[in-house]
Order: C-alpha cells, then sequence, then structure tokens
C-alpha cells in the first residue's frame, strides 16, 4: 500500500493541493496548527456575530480559479460582493466604484475552506515542527514531540518564515523560503449599536494609518444586529506598531477612521484587533510552487505568487501538479 502524502497546513493554498490529489485518487493527510481551517481567511466568531479580521474579498482573473470560485457559489459558499466603494485620498473621501467583481465566503469568509475541508483527514491543533526523510518516506514531528508517518511527500502550504525550518532538508528550498519577506496587518473591528450615517461599505484608503476599511455586516449572509467594521492598518504602520497593545491599536485606528468617514462615530459597544504577523508578502513572484522532485517535498502558499486569495489557490493547484508530473 502506498504511504499517504502530509500536506502541512490547512488554510487555501494546503486545501487547493488536497483537492487537486485526493481528485486524482491520492490518500492525503493536512496538519493544521489552528483549531480550525482557513488560516488568513478565517473569520472569527464574536459577540457581534462573525468577522472576517483577514482576507476581506477576493478577485478571480485566472480561468482555473474562476471555474473554483463558481463551484463555490454553486454549493452556496461563495457570493458576489458589490459594496459602495470609495477612496480616501488628498483629505477627501469620494465614491469610487468599478466594474470588478469581488467574491467573499457566505455567511462567513471561512466557510470556503470549510467546505474544501469536506471529509479530508484533518489534524486540528497540530502544529509541525520537523520534516524527517528517511531511507524511503518522510515523517513529520510536531509540537508535543510526536511523530507522524510514513509519507510518500509532503507538502508545506505556509507562510515562508514559517515554512523555511520544516525545509531544512531540501536546503534549496529552504533558501528561497528566508529570502521572502512577509509584512505585518493589523486588524481591527469596531461594533456600533447604531448604524453610522453613512453610505460607504469599502474603502481604500491612500494615506495615513489605514490601507482599508468595510462595513462586514453588508457581505452577504452576515448577522445584521450591530453595524460592524473592519479596519485594516498600512505594512508600514503595522510594522511601526508591532509591539503595540491591542488596545492602542484600537484607539489609533478607530480614531483614524472617524477623521476619514465624515459622520458622527460614537463609542463602539464592541471592539477587538488582531496581528497578522505574516500577512502578505513585501512583493509578488512568479514561482507557482517550490519543488524537489527527488526528495519529494513541495512548498506553496500566496507567497509564491501574487499574495491574495487567488494566487495562494493557484499556487496549491500548481504544487500538486507539479507531484502528480513526478510521479508519471
Ligand atoms: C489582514 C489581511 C487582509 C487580506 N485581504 C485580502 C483580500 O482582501 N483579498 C485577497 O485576495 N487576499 C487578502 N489577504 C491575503 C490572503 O488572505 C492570503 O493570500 C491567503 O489567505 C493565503 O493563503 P495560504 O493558504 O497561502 O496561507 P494561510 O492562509 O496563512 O494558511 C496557512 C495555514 O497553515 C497553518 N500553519 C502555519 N504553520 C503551521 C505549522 N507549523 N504546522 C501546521 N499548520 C501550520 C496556519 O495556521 C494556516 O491555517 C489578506 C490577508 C490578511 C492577513
Ligand atoms: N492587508 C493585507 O495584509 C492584505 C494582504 C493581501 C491583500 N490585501 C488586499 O487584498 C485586496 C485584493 O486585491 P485584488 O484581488 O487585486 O483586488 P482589487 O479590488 O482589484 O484591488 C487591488 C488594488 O487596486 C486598488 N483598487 C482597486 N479597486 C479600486 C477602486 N475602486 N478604487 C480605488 N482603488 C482601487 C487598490 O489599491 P490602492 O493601492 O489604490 O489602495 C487595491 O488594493 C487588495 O485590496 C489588497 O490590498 C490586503
Amino acid at each position: 500500500m502506498t504511504a499517504p502524502i502530509a500536506i502541512i497546513g490547512a488554510g487555501i493554498a494546503g486545501l487547493s493541493a488536497a483537492h487537486v490529489l485526493n481528485t486524482a485518487g491520492h490518500e492525503v493527510h493536512l496538519f493544521e496548527k489552528s483549531r480550525g481551517s482557513g488560516g488568513r481567511m478565517a473569520s472569527k466568531r464574536s459577540d457581534v456575530g462573525s468577522l472576517d479580521l483577514g482576507a476581506q474579498y477576493f478577485t478571480a482573473r485566472d480561468r482555473r480559479f474562476i471555474d473554483a470560485v463558481n463551484q463555490w457559489r454553486a454549493k452556496g459558499c461563495v457570493a458576489e460582493w458589490d459594496p459602495a466603494l470609495y477612496q480616501y485620498r488628498a483629505g477627501a473621501l469620494t465614491p469610487s466604484q468599478d466594474e470588478q467583481p469581488r467574491w467573499v465566503g457566505t455567511p462567513r469568509m471561512s466557510a470556503i475552506t470549510r467546505a474544501m475541508v469536506g471529509d479530508l483527514p484533518v489534524s486540528f491543533g497540530c502544529r509541525i515542527t520537523e520534516a524527517f526523510r528517511g531511507p524511503q518516506h518522510w515523517s513529520l514531528q510536531d509540537a508535543e514531540g510526536h511523530n507522524h508517518g510514513p509519507f510518500s511527500h509532503v507538502i508545506i502550504a505556509i507562510p515562508a518564515p514559517q515554512a523555511t525550518p520544516l525545509l531544512a532538508t531540501a536546503p534549496k528550498l529552504a533558501a528561497v523560503a528566508a529570502g521572502v519577506v512577509m509584512d505585518p496587518t493589523w486588524s481591527a473591528a469596531l461594533a456600533f449599536k447604531t448604524p453610522l450615517e453613512t453610505r460607504v461599505e469599502g474603502c481604500f484608503v491612500q494615506e495615513g494609518e489605514l490601507d482599508w476599511f468595510a462595513r462586514n455586516r453588508c457581505k452577504p449572509g452576515r448577522e445584521a444586529d450591530y453595524d460592524t467594521w473592519v479596519l485594516h492598518g498600512t505594512s508600514a504602520w503595522s510594522r511601526a506598531h508591532l509591539d503595540a497593545s491591542k488596545e492602542q491599536v484600537i484607539e489609533q485606528l478607530h480614531g483614524a477612521f472617524a477623521e476619514i468617514i465624515g459622520c458622527a462615530v460614537p463609542e463602539p459597544a464592541f471592539t477587538l484587533a488582531h496581528r497578522w504577523l505574516y500577512a502578505r508578502p513585501a512583493q509578488s513572484h512568479q514561482w507557482g510552487a517550490l519543488a524537489d522532485a527527488d526528495l519529494g517535498i513541495y512548498a506553496c502558499g500566496d507567497w509564491c505568487g501574487t499574495g491574495r486569495v487567488e494566487g495562494a489557490w493557484l499556487s496549491g493547484f500548481d504544487a500538486a501538479s507539479r507531484l502528480l508530473d513526478h510521479l508519471q
């Protein structure tokens, strides 16, 4: 019997790879350090409903990804989001509608990876710390010292700085991953009992602390008891405030939001902040995925491509396709 293929990381890249391999008839096993799937597409359940603190929406430009999005739409876990878009630049908030289709998971962003997991075997709450290559097979060690294996191949689908130590057996791949810089993002959520008197539903911000903010509850399927907003700091601001307390971050981003939004902003009934240490690669790459076919180890994730949801999905697809090619 052939050993299964191990996939480390149950974000969209790891699950995209899992789907390709599973469809081709291969047994896979995923390892995920968190309690649920999704990674940077996860949603936070809170007293004011679930909040998309990471990816806000995604675009689909590649035909293969468009096909996947259409399948998710048919299953009901994705819907189009057509917000009233604005931009803020040179001190002015102006409408900035465009024709670009934008997609979100429904009823929350995490619904997509939840559907992708389906019946696939996943070990949740299991952080992999080492990947060893024996004479024939791979085995993995987790943070609690447990061993997992044997596996025929390993796909590492986690942010580059976290992937680097797991690639130690393949020094050339490790060196590439080690060279990838990933920028942080501070994310804050505010919830108001009384809706803010504004038409804005999403805003690209081109100066100051903020990069983007959106009215979370206007996305399809979201709970609507509170008027919920998600604010993202820029990479530069987030890096400069990496060690700030959550209270300081909420205060500053709330203040910046109140300056821009152009209506009265009362004290929020609920706030939270989340720091994404490895939010996005500082630059795009065109690697697709990294592979050492002789050893049977692969690495993928948004950092191998455009640094977005589509890029992560395509990278997982590419890693799995290369593995299948190498098996032939
Ligand atoms: C604040 C923010 C806003 C964003 N906004 C957008 C947007 O609007 N549109 C867009 O297209 N993209 C956006 N992105 C980017 C998008 O979310 C990512 O590109 C995409 O989700 C990355 O997917 P991934 O599978 O490569 O990595 P991840 O989602 O990071 O998945 C990796 C998974 O591996 C797990 N893991 C890590 N280390 C280990 C380990 N050692 N063992 C086991 N498991 C491990 C993690 O818990 C995680 O679940 C945003 C990202 C952030 C942070
Ligand atoms: N905060 C983080 O950590 C992020 C990590 C990764 C991606 N992030 C944001 O994801 C958004 C998705 O990008 P994409 O799929 O390419 O979506 P687009 O909507 O096409 O936006 C790309 C980019 O273009 C500018 N823009 C697009 N539409 C408008 C518009 N109607 N008005 C004004 N500007 C628009 C905008 O760039 P700016 O530099 O001009 O702000 C968009 O960012 C994307 O928002 C990533 O930032 C976050």
